[in-house]
């Protein structure tokens, strides 16, 4: 079976123009993904790489041969920007870009040697620029986001018709004896070139959403001044950890803290300063959690540390490591003199086999909290005497 190569030129005419349209169309909602950008050019600039080739039935050929092919190589010079731009936050080494020049002007030195000759180089270009593309999905992208997959999988259909495509041309020169003839190899080419806006073009803009739907989770999950979960997750999380303390009758304590004169350090030194103190805490708190610890900031300069598994006297010893932590922590801020800020925290715990809910363990803690405050600062506290008989015990 010979695949029809005027059908199949016109297929992927059609399929680079839907997606080049659609492509255009989302650019103004699509700007948090600039290689995307990228990518509408890509899509463009191959589009005229097939109207100029194809238009050789009405201007000049070596016109069609020289424009046509090199903008076939600028094109996909141009989707591979996008692609390591997306994997590696950098664009393709030069060399790529020396490969474009040197694909177009062997092009240009050999437009009026046979056909078939013409077609083994411009496919012996196309391969060198489809197989660093691909050994970057497979090394760097295949991990990161798993639409990419389908990029690899479609460069490497390209990859492997263009290569059949050079056999075939050295086997049997004579079925590419003009651009239109029907041959396995360019069969086999242009059907890869049909499927490209498919598998490359769909699995790159999905790998762009799911970074982007990533980013925002991270966002809606994450402060991003000091890296604590937001108020909203961690109740979630503190209420999922209740309940699976519980059921598998484990300890589980909460420790609530809360900067001590925290508006003065903003008052006195800027809220920068105070800013880099918020982070500075947070790390402290960070070096001395363990993997199943979470913390979070309820707002301003409260935070909440969720201490699966550890029972009151276990989160009292943390919480006063943490306040003896603080209390001796030089954090510089801007040019002058480093500042210490003290913390004030209270706990409270679920014992094994013990009743409530995780709003109600939350409170308590809030009100040992505030009874350190009101015992003058810098001191943790456990709610009520029943945490502290059983911190006793
Ligand atoms: N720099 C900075 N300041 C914040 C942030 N969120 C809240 N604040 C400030 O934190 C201060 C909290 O002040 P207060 O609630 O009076 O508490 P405090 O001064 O620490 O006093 P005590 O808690 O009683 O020791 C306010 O001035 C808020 O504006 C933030 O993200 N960055």
């Amino acid at each position: 079976m010979l695949l029809d190569v005027g059908t199949l030129f016109v297929a992927m005419f059609a399929a680079f123009s839907i997606f080049g349209i659609t492509l255009a169309l989302s650019r103004g909602s699509l700007q948090d993904c600039p290689e995307i950008g990228l990518l509408t050019w890509g899509a463009w600039v191959m589009l005229l790489a097939m109207v100029v080739s194809a238009a050789r039935v009405a201007v000049p050929e070596w016109i069609a041969i020289i424009a046509g092919n090199s903008l076939l190589f600028v094109g996909v010079h141009i989707n591979s920007q996008a692609l390591y731009r997306f994997i590696t936050g950098q664009g393709p080494p030069r060399w790529q870009l020396l490969l474009v020049a040197a694909g177009a002007i062997l092009i240009a030195v050999v437009h009026q040697r046979p056909t078939a000759e013409r077609t083994a180089l411009a496919s012996g270009v196309l391969v060198l620029q489809g197989m660093p593309m691909l050994w970057l999905v497979l090394t760097r992208g295949w991990h990161a986001e798993p639409a990419l997959r389908t990029v690899a999988l479609a460069i490497g259909i390209g990859v492997v018709g263009h290569v059949a495509r050079i056999v075939h041309v050295l086997l049997a020169p004579a079925e590419y004896a003009a651009f239109w003839q029907p041959s396995l190899g360019n069969g086999l080419t242009y059907l890869a070139g049909a499927m490209f806006p498919l598998g490359a073009g769909i699995g790159f803009i999905v790998a762009n959403l799911e970074r982007v739907a990533k980013q925002l989770r991270e966002q809606a999950t994450y402060d991003s001044l000091t890296g604590c979960v937001r108020r909203g997750s961690f109740t979630a999380m503190l209420d999922k950890g209740y309940g699976q303390a519980r059921r598998e009758r484990k300890p589980l304590s909460l420790l609530l803290m809360d900067l001590d004169h925290f508006k003065l350090v903003n008052d006195t030194h800027g809220h920068h300063a105070g800013d880099q103190v918020l982070a500075r805490f947070a790390q402290a708190v960070r070096t001395r959690m363990r993997a199943a610890d979470v913390l979070g900031r309820m707002g301003g300069e409260e935070f909440a540390l969720m201490l699966p598994g550890t029972d009151a006297a276990g989160a009292l010893h943390v919480a006063e490591e943490l306040r003896q932590t603080m209390a001796s922590l030089d954090i510089p801020v801007g040019a002058g003199v480093p500042i210490r800020v003290t913390v004030s925290g209270g706990v409270s715990s679920l014992a094994p086999g013990a009743d409530g809910d995780a709003s109600a363990l939350y409170r308590r803690a809030d009100e040992a909290l505030y009874a350190s405050k009101r015992a003058g600062r810098n001191r943790m506290s456990l709610a009520r005497e029943r945490d502290a008989a059983a911190a006793a015990r």
